[in-house]
């Protein structure tokens, strides 16, 4: 999977607002929201989501854009794409794609609609006149991370170059990047936890383990009790909350890979195939996962690899093509059979099949898909991303049960080709949903042994794209606010501690003013309380509703040309929670510290203040989330100000703010 996901991250850079200084940020994943989500009674929280895929190929493109590009063809023939280019590579050594012009021109149409629609979407998203503020990121994933350095160099100068000529975004080159498996896995753990309001909760709450599938690889992670310190080991603080998570990337365990590896196992047991059969793409396989009728040629990239890897899986008795790790065609047949498909999905799940290890893992004893050493899954997980999509797949709701995907992949796999491939929209891969069925329930239970009842599918619009908003957004904020020296202050001491501080000193002062029966004239006139509690939380001054609910910017014009928050803004589907500020604070900050990600020397604070996080909220538009300080203060005047006295205490509150 090249594109399998391309997340921009588009957070607004300081946008230089006269003092205080704000900054926004918004977070675009590709999410079709809530409207459709009713068609699949997800409740509200659970939304839909669109990866590339389905956004660029199977989203009503603009007719002549997509012709222009050349979709239509793609659109239709799916792997069209993957066949004309199978055992291309992007960087032959003249540079282009596929070693032509033609090839190169392509590849880079069918990479400019990828990136494109995302482009779109985020300008609606952005008010123009913040556009020049808004950095753009584009991370890549592990369909990119396996590709060989130079192929997936080539994508994102490519990707940069693209971002260079029509974006309105502020970019840099190195903004367009590989992230890494734990990055990937912790940024979703932080969008996962923000979303459901576990982060940074006063008094702390347990924390939801995060399980992202994607097309290429499986992200794992959760708060462990023990702080093991390996690899997987990752410190994250949050205001005064410490998280001592693990977390892990199972590469191969992704949707496409994992049906690439069934395609190997099969290619494996069939006897005598020639490496000419191969290069050919003369070889046949009956596939038990496949519907009757179902008949296409497929371009396998797991079924020839470089000899560098451990032991290039032997065919027939023969080495396969050496050389570079290339795609090999072979023709696919659907031969079904539920029984047979399930048992060759729990051979893919088990990874001592890939290692040749004897005798292999049993998969009823231990987690067959983790590796010795990877600390095992505790706890409470949502399962999100891929699971999402095989659950929508099949029509299924939350509340579904591993075993009726079960049922659903039975009564998918029994139909012919020709009804199988109408019964459901137009989408990429519905022949490996049959697989995809036995593979999703076996890789949770049998892979990674966690029982049906701690696993809850979650909503498609929960990616690791808000993960890296929030931290993006925290970073641009710190700097934005001019915080060095609060960043040096943080160093010696915590912003809990510094907060508190400022409050007693603040309350001390008032007591002894009172004292002196004087007040302030502004103060006389107001009949307020100078703070006002929130009747739900007597634990913070401001009180932020949680989850984060990130309102669209969907700005009021107030006719001269000055923007105004939309006046108290609903909270849509949310449980008014104030959002921890740490007893009594006005802030707490998101941290990563002492992380394989970052040695511990140079301890990485990624750290936004929930000060400054306004009341943000999802809408039913999309998943553009944005915060701003600035624009938070407006929020909480508009959010409050139902009544007058609400408005005198909020802005008291924002002056403390300010403070
Ligand atoms: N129909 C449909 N399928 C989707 C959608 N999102 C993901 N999928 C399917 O899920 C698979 C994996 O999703 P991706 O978004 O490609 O996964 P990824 O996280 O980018 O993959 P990695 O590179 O492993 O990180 C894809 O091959 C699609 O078949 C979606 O919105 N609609
Ligand atoms: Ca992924």
């Amino acid at each position: 999977m090249v594109f399998s996901r391309i997340a921009e991250v588009i957070s607004a850079a300081s946008s230089r607002i006269s003092a205080p200084q704000s900054s926004t940020a918004l977070s675009a994943g590709l999410s079709t929201e809530a409207s459709s989500a009713h068609q699949f009674g997800f409740p509200n929280n659970l939304r839909l989501s669109s990866s590339l895929q389905d956004f660029s190929t199977y989203r009503q493109l603009d007719s002549e854009e997509a012709v222009g590009l050349g979709y239509d063809r793609y659109a239709k023939q799916p792997n069209l794409l993957q066949r004309e280019n199978a055992g291309s590579s992007f960087s032959k050594e003249k540079g282009l794609p596929g070693g032509t012009p033609f090839m190169c021109r392509k590849w880079l149409r069918v990479f400019m609609a990828a990136i494109k629609p995302l482009l779109q979407w985020a300008e609606k998203q952005i008010p123009e006149h913040a556009h020049k503020t808004t950095s753009l990121f584009i991370y890549a994933t592990a369909g990119v991370r396996r590709l060989p350095t130079s192929d997936s160099k080539w994508l994102l100068d490519n990707a940069w170059s693209i971002l260079k000529k029509n974006s309105p975004f502020l970019c840099q080159r190195d903004w367009v990047k590989i992230i890494s498996g734990t990055e990937e896995a912790y940024y979703g753990w932080t969008a996962l936890n923000y979303r459901t309001g576990m982060l940074g909760a006063i008094p702390k709450k347990e924390t939801f383990g995060s399980l992202d599938l994607g097309g290429s690889s499986l992200q794992v992670t959760f708060e462990s009790k023990e702080h093991m310190h390996n690899e997987t080991n990752l410190n994250l603080r949050i205001g005064a909350v410490n998280h001592h998570l693990s977390a892990y990337s199972l590469s191969g365990y992704g949707l496409n890979d994992a049906f690439d590896k069934s395609v190997v196992k099969l290619l494996k047991r069939i006897p005598n195939v020639t490496t000419s059969d191969l290069v050919n793409g003369k070889v046949e396989i009956k596939h038990p996962c496949l519907q009757s009728g179902y008949k296409e040629q497929y371009v396998c990239s797991h079924c020839a690899s470089s000899p560098a890897e451990n032991g290039s899986p032997v065919v027939g008795g023969k080495k396969l093509v050496k050389g570079r790790k290339s795609g090999t065609t072979v023709q696919l047949t659907g031969a079904p059979n539920w029984e047979e498909c399930s048992a060759l999905a729990k051979t893919v799940v088990n990874l001592s099949e890939w290692l040749n290890i004897s005798p292999g893992v049993d998969c009823d004893m231990q987690p067959c898909a983790l590796p010795d050493g990877l600390p095992r899954p505790f706890g409470q997980f949502y399962a999100i991303s891929g699971f999402f999509v095989v659950y929508r797949f099949f029509n299924l709701t939350s509340e579904a049960s591993l075993d009726d995907v079960l049922e659903k992949g039975r009564e998918f796999c029994e139909k012919t080709w020709d009804i199988a491939r109408v019964s459901v929209p137009p989408q990429p891969f519905i022949e490996q949903y049959c697989f995809r069925s036995p593979y999703v329930v076996l890789l949770l239970r049998e892979g990674l042994h966690i029982t049906d009842k701690n696993i809850i599918v979650g909503s498609g619009s929960i990616t690791w794209t808000l993960g890296v908003a929030l931290l993006e957004a925290g970073k641009t904020f710190s700097t934005s606010w001019g915080l060095h020296s609060y960043e040096i202050l943080r160093m010696k001491i915590n912003p809990v501690i510094l907060i508190v501080v400022f409050l007693i000193s603040f309350i001390f002062l008032v007591c002894a003013l009172s004292c002196v029966n004087w007040t302030p004239r502004f103060f006389r006139r107001s009949y307020l309380p100078l703070f006002k509690h929130n009747s739900t939380s007597t634990s913070s001054v401001l009180n932020i509703p949680s989850p984060f609910r990130f309102k669209r910017w969907s700005p009021i014009n107030s006719g001269d040309g000055r923007v105004k928050m939309p006046l108290s803004p609903t909270v849509v589907g949310s449980q008014q929670r104030p959002f921890g500020l740490g007893h009594g604070l006005g802030g707490s900050s998101i941290e990563l510290v002492e992380s394989p990600l970052y040695p511990s020397t140079s301890s990485v604070s990624h750290s936004f203040s929930s000060n400054n996080l306004g009341q943000m909220q999802f809408d039913s538009g999309g998943m553009a989330s944005f915060w701003s300080p600035h624009r938070s203060q407006m929020c909480l005047q508009s959010r409050r100000s139902q009544s007058r006295e609400d408005l005198s205490s909020s802005l008291a509150d924002a002056h403390l703010v300010k403070i």
